[in-house]
């Protein structure tokens, strides 16, 4: 840890840092060495600007990906490839002088990552337990690079694997869940940490207890982040992406997609949960149990006030706040052949899919029939197969498959409006509603549809609600989201 020159901490007391963050930059902000340089010339500025914070990092641009086709090759071919990898980390060292100890460090983790993929070659055998100990390669190795960018620009800054602040997670390889002892150790180690240096963390990875590397889940750094900030009691989780903030629609399917300026826990949970790729599904938890704010904002485009979400909902009377969707799903109807009372048969149903391990996305349900949908993460067809085996002992079932799930994210004190409204488009489109569910939440609307009607549906229904006045922005402010950036300012 060397910085050059004076520390950028370092100012006069009338100007005392006084905001407490987290700032979590994903691989889209950290995708190349340039990007890397800018990342740090933002730290920077909001060290400037009065925050004293906690960095985590995701693994640059594709790596992880990367790291999973290495692994994927390893066991078919039985071959060690990873000159992207070590290209793009050696070349960012290189490119920005970032010295030796970097290089000597990433050599080091490159040396044992070609040992790992060495050994699933030799075995042919990619386990669960290696496949996250291969994937952690991705942050151990970007948090080296970026703490060494910060040095290099006169930032104190250190790297921490996660696990050395005591980030302890269950031993669920691939979707790890993050153990509550976590807080109060990562609370201590950093209680202790010096002040006036950055600490750069791995994101996404953690220990299990009995001391092997875990992952998250795909997209687990936001996770990290929040935890770390309901560890220390940050004042405030930055999500910085790559897009201005969390949007009425995925921009890459809805061209006039807007960003929404404030949402609150619950529609952030729901929209992730629901398919928006922009957030780790259960990152909202620990940042809503310590109720501490998180803002969603753009590396590329830092001005840009992004989406602050907070406890309550405050964003006026908007009817819907954003439209999202999941695709490839299983609709499962289940109609009851009367064996079994309603009471039991509802609950003999919930029964074989809880014990298969499945669980459910959706349900909608009648007296004697249920429909529900199947969380498409989950890719266990043994279990499938054996749970509607055991079905059909009771009633008939059906399959449709492929559907898509539209979710919208909704006021709650209008879902009637919503839910009618949502049929005027899909009749006026001839889109036919194969479910309807109002999640418990309250805040979710869901309806299922022919995955051939998805795109047409997502663009009727982002049209109806957010661009009925030809400019989407004045319709969403009309909507009431500008009370909502007054109230977030
Ligand atoms: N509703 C949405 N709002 C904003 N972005 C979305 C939404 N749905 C999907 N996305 C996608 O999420 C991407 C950002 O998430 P991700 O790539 O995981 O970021 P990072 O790697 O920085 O964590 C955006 O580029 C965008 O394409
Ligand atoms: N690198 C991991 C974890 C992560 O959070 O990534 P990102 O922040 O780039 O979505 C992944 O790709 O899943």
């Amino acid at each position: 840890m060397a910085a050059d020159g004076d520390s950028v901490f370092a100012r006069p007391a009338s100007q005392k840092p006084t905001l407490r963050t987290v700032i979590k930059f994903g691989g889209s902000s950290l995708a190349t060495g340039e990007r890397l340089m800018e990342v740090g010339q933002l730290v920077k500025m909001l060290i400037s600007q009065g925050q004293r914070p906690t960095m985590v990092c995701s693994a640059m641009g594709k790596t992880t990906n990367n790291l999973l086709s290495a692994g994927t090759f390893a066991l078919e071919e039985g071959k060690v490839y990873i000159d992207a990898i070590r290209t793009l980390h050696l070349t960012t060292i290189e490119e920005l002088g970032l010295g030796d100890t970097a290089r000597a460090d990433i050599e080091g983790l490159l040396h044992d990552l070609t040992e790992l993929l060495t050994g699933v070659s030799c075995l042919r055998e990619l386990t669960p337990r290696t496949r996250d100990h291969l994937q952690s390669f991705g942050e151990r190795m970007s948090v080296r690079v970026m703490a060494a960018v910060l040095n290099k620009l006169g930032v104190p800054a250190q790297h921490f694997d996660a696990w050395t602040l005591g980030l302890r997670t269950t031993g669920e390889f691939g979707n790890a869940d993050v153990l509550d002892e976590s807080y109060p150790r990562i609370k201590e180690v950093m209680r202790r940490f010096d002040d006036n240096c950055v600490a750069v963390v791995t994101g996404f990875i953690g220990h299990s207890p009995d001391g092997k590397i875990t992952t998250l889940g795909r997209g687990g750094s936001d996770l990290t982040a929040t935890v770390i900030g309901a560890a220390v009691g940050a004042d405030e989780v930055q999500v910085w992406k790559d897009v201005d903030g969390m949007m009425t629609a995925d921009p890459r399917a809805v061209k006039r997609a807007v960003p929404v300026p404030c949402v609150s826990y619950e529609e952030a949970a729901e929209l992730a949960y629901f398919g928006a790729k922009i957030l780790h599904p259960v990152a909202m938890r620990p940042a809503q149990r310590a109720g501490i704010p998180v803002r969603i904002k753009n590396s590329y485009n830092p001005s840009h006030p992004g989406t602050f979400i907070t406890g309550s909902r405050v964003c006026g009377e908007a009817l819907v706040t954003a439209v999202t969707f999941k695709e490839g799903v299983e609709l499962i109807d289940v109609v009851s052949t009367r064996m079994l009372g309603q009471v039991g048969f509802l609950s003999k149903v919930f029964s074989i899919f809880a014990l298969n391990n499945l669980s459910i996305d959706m349900v909608a349900t009648s007296e004697v029939s249920i429909s529900l949908t199947l969380d498409q993460s989950q890719r266990n067809f043994d279990a499938k197969s054996r749970a509607l085996r055991e079905l059909s002992e009771i009633a008939d079932v059906t399959e449709k498959f492929p559907v898509a799930i539209i979710s919208l994210i909704a006021n709650v004190n209008r879902s009637s409006e919503v839910m009618a409204e949502v049929f005027g488009v899909m009749r006026a489109e001839s889109i036919h509603v194969l479910m309807l569910s109002q999640g418990a939440s309250k805040v979710n609307v869901g309806l299922v549809v022919q995955q051939d009607d998805l795109d047409r549906a997502v663009k009727a229904l982002h049209a109806y609600f957010f661009e009925r006045d030809g400019d989407v922005q004045a319709a969403l402010e009309a909507n009431g989201a500008a009370a909502c950036a007054a109230a977030a300012a």
